[in-house]
């Protein structure tokens, strides 16, 4: 199956792109999508200097009607996202988005209803455009090189002024082996610091619930689930976090899920390998001691 990878120069995405694309091409095509190098051998590489969907739909259907590919696959990010609409319309063509496992034999998985539901679909013909939900896919190691050749901008509908790189210390929450995030029952912006301290011993990142975004306790880079950051470290400790099905939207690929909740009934405990039923201003110094005298 004629399979184009659409991406920007950003290896990790690429490479679980590549893992999917493997399932179809052994070696699929690819459209850079804006600047930088970018490692891989793809059959043929191409680039386009823009990454804004709504400025590339028409002449990446160009390409992908002319070179006659099938299945297209770009990631469920905001760039991938908002171009895989467009490109959909512009080809005629079905799209399924956030897909979280595909066969051979083109049958489809996707969460739906904040992963309390999974859907599967038998893809009947293509081209097909698929955004691919992060996580979910190991990343391939991508080795070697391939020239590009430059493809139009296109149309410039909309012009994008400035990118502003989101603040943050520390270890990026999608590529942390450990998580402390913390929701509304940590009462304060500055009760966090405990939170700091938990994770900063454990070489992690904190991370937050939307309900501690919304009470302006932790920037909107640090929110986790359906609506924020997906993440898949090896432990996520969820503190003073309901577990709400958008939450744990977020953590589905989370190896061992670690509850600290003073209401024996909150939804994160059944999500929870280990939990703790009690108030973390108890039980989160306990562990820091335990975590210092282990040291
Ligand atoms: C379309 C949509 C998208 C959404 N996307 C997201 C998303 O991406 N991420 C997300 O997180 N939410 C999302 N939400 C919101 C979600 O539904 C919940 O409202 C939110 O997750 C609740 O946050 P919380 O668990 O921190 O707060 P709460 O529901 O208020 O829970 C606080 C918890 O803290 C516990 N607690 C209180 N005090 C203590 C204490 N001292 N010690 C221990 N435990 C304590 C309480 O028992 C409670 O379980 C979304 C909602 C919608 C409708």
């Amino acid at each position: 199956m004629k399979t184009l990878i659409i991406e920007t120069a950003n290896a990790k995405l690429l490479g679980e792109l590549v893992t999917a694309a493997r399932i179809f091409s052994p070696t699929p095509d690819v459209v850079v999508l804006g600047a930088g190098e970018f490692p891989g051998s793809y059959g043929k590489g191409y680039r386009v200097p823009d990454t804004l969907g709504a400025n590339l739909g028409t002449g990446l259907a160009d390409l992908i009607k002319s070179e006659g590919y099938e299945l297209i696959l770009l990631s469920a990010t905001a760039i991938g996202s908002g171009l895989a609409g467009p490109l959909a319309v512009s080809l005629g063509a079905p799209i399924l988005s956030e897909v979280t496992a595909i066969t051979p034999d083109l049958t489809v998985e996707r969460s739906l209803y904040g992963s309390k539901a999974v859907a599967r679909y038998k893809v009947e013909s293509g081209p097909l455009v698929l955004t691919i939900k992060r996580k979910y896919f190991e990343a391939a190691v991508l080795e070697g090189t391939t020239p590009t050749a430059d493809l139009p901008a296109g149309p410039q509908r909309i012009v994008l002024l400035e990118e502003i790189d989101e603040e943050r210390q520390g270890v990026p929450l999608e590529d942390a082996e450990v998580i402390v995030t913390g929701g509304r029952g940590i009462g304060s912006g500055d009760n966090f610091a405990i939170l700091n301290d938990m994770a900063g011993l454990l070489n992690g990142a904190v991370g937050a619930s939307r309900g501690a975004v919304d009470e302006g306790w932790m920037p909107p880079g640090a929110q986790i689930g359906q609506t924020g950051k997906i993440v898949a470290p090896n432990v996520y400790f969820a503190v003073g976090v309901s577990g709400a099905s958008q939450h744990l939207a977020g953590i589905s690929n989370a190896k061992c899920v670690v509850a600290i909740n003073k209401d024996n009934e909150a939804n994160i405990f059944k999500r929870a390998r280990f939990g703790i039923v009690g108030d973390y201003k108890k039980a989160v110094p306990a562990l820091i001691n335990a975590l210092k005298e282990s040291a």
